[in-house]
């Protein structure tokens, strides 16, 4: 943009009669000479010029800006693309790896034996892998593709086995049902949800408990040494703990040199093979600690409640004897958790096809301004369209778990934790219009900070492990393979109305009277 003595700046030194025809036309009423000479020789007309140039001076900047802008936007939306791309590829190999049935896998003499286990394990329940119900041997061999045949065997033999079917009150007949639209004779009809209660049946007998406790609370810890004795005692279970917790058993008595645990963290990666059962001592942030140590498959989480909230943990801690043993008795009524799956891709790292290893939440994730003061913007993509551009104190992708949460306290909805969605809730957005989402659980969501930020912004996950994103990191979310089983009390639902009616005195107000005006 060129400057121009035509810019209708209208300064009055000029003597300007009217702005409507800019100055060029008052100069024209000017009728002599030296009127014009005069004119020019003063001196404010020289600062309009000086004004007009740094004026289109900072006009240029703006345009160079807004085009850098808009050039970044489109180089975002086409690497969204080659991200969700790269992404199902990842997806498509790690299933890969998942071998699902004996045909996928070498056949080896162990293997064979193996396979000759669960088809014993098979043939002594009357009822296995049937259309109505998912068993577990069937995760076991999923989660252990990469693992030396030979412990697999040994792991296979140690683990209890279970079946899980989904109830339907009134009708033994219901079955799962996968179908969720049917075309009959030309109409679309919706059939049967396939969300109805899910319950685990045992099919050989729970062996080994793994119980974590929450940390530096003397009420859990002897509890802990309670239930260890009892469980050792009168159910002959091998009892798992953290290397912490056997510490302060062992230091209490060593009656508890039985207990296992753990000597590297590598080990934990194995837990899922020794483990049937998880016993959790503590409140939601002990849940949610539970969940974190398994990347993989998760046992079946019994949660006992000794914190002051409690969403998640169900459990009286007094009565703890009697719902074990109606536990490991079975079946057990469970809520299948989702969770979700976070990828950070780093800018730096885009081009390499190898990224930070994924990150799984209970709750969320949340991407926020972290201690910058400035507001977030952070660029969001679902699959691969442009969904918004967040400016404000953060974002937060949640289960419907974790709906009860960070998400709730930010505004969102509470969802029922069987449905299986994402939610996407805007932290404090500088926007009067902003309301929150909630996103079918089959998208790929993609939270980027632009190029063109004037701050980093920082994902926490589960409130925990906070790392920095600069201008051009990515965070890449999908509902992750692995869902939490927890045990309810009740059911699923019965359960989650108890947590929002005790836990958050939902919609509590006192009824009104019958006394007062009324219409008859
Ligand atoms: N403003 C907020 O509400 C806020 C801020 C930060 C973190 N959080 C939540 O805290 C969680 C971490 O929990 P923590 O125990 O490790 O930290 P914490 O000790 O700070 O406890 C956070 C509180 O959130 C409750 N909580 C956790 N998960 C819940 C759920 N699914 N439903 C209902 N309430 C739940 C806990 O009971 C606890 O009272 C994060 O995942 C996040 O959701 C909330
Ligand atoms: N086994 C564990 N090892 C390390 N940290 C843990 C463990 N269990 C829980 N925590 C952490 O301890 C903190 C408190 O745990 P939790 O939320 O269970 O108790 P609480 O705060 O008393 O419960 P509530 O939030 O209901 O009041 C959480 O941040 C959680 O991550």
């Amino acid at each position: 943009m060129a400057p121009s003595k035509s810019n209708s700046s209208g300064d009055a030194s000029v003597s300007c009669p009217q702005p409507e025809n800019g100055c060029l036309n008052s100069l024209s009423l000017l009728s002599s000479e030296k009127a014009v000479e005069e004119l020019l020789e003063q001196s404010s007309l020289q600062e309009t010029d000086d004004h007009l140039i740094e004026f289109s001076e900072a006009m240029r900047t703006v345009a160079k800006a807004l085009r850098r802008a808009a050039e970044g936007k489109a180089s975002a939306q086409a690497e969204a693309a080659e991200w969700k791309r790269k992404y199902e590829l990842e997806r498509a190999r790690n299933l890969h790896l998942e071998p699902k049935g004996p045909s996928h896998r070498e056949n080896n003499g162990d293997d064979e034996r193996i396979e000759n286990l669960a088809r014993r394990s098979n043939d002594q329940s009357e009822q296995c892998c049937g259309s109505n119900g998912i068993c577990s041997h069937e995760v076991l061999r999923d989660g252990e593709c990469d693992t030396d045949s030979k412990s697999l065997l040994n792991k296979f033999a140690r683990k209890a086995s279970f079946k899980l079917s989904w109830c339907c009150k009134g009708d033994q007949s219901d079955q799962h049902k996968h179908d969720i639209v049917s075309f009959e004779r030309g109409n679309i009809t919706t059939a049967e949800r396939s969300s109805k209660q899910i319950s685990l049946k045992w099919e050989t007998h729970p062996r080994t408990v793994l119980i974590l406790t929450k940390p530096n609370s003397t009420s859990v810890r002897i509890l802990c040494a309670e239930m260890v004795r009892w469980l050792r005692e009168q159910k002959k279970l091998d009892i798992y703990v953290e290397p912490r917790v056997r510490v302060e058993l062992v230091t209490e008595s060593s009656y508890y040199n039985f207990v296992q645990t753990w000597k590297e963290d590598t080990e934990i990666m194995l837990l899922h093979t020794k483990v049937d059962l998880v016993v959790t001592l503590g409140g939601d942030g002990t849940v949610l600690w539970a969940a974190s140590m398994f990347k993989g498959p998760v046992p079946p989480v019994v949660p006992f409640s000794l914190g002051s909230l409690g969403f998640m943990t169900p459990f009286h801690s007094e009565q703890y004897r009697d719902y074990l043993d109606s536990l490991l008795k079975g079946p057990i009524s469970i809520t299948l958790r989702h969770r979700l799956q976070c990828h950070v891709i780093r800018e730096s790292a885009k081009n390499e096809y190898e990224t930070e290893g994924p990150i799984l939440v209970l709750n969320e994730v949340t991407i926020d301004r972290g201690i910058s003061s400035y507001l977030t913007n952070l660029e969001c993509y679902c699959d691969n369209s442009f969904v918004t551009c967040v400016q404000g104190d953060g974002l937060i992708l949640s289960t419907t778990s974790g709906s009860t949460a960070y998400s709730l306290a930010a505004g969102g909805s509470m969802v029922h934790p069987q449905v299986p969605g994402i939610l996407f809730t805007p932290i404090c957005p500088h926007s009067l219009s902003f309301r929150p989402l909630i996103l079918p659980e089959y998208v790929t969501l993609r939270v980027q900070v632009p190029f063109n930020s004037r701050s980093h912004a920082w994902a926490s996950f589960d409130g925990k492990d906070r790392k920095r994103l600069a201008a051009g990191d990515a965070l890449v979310c999908s509902m992750a393979t692995w869902p939490v089983p927890t045990a309810c009390q009740v059911d699923s639902t019965s359960d989650f109305l108890t947590s929002i009616h005790d836990g958050l005195h939902w919609n509590l107000r006192k009824t009104q009277s019958y006394d007062g005006p009324r219409d008859i």
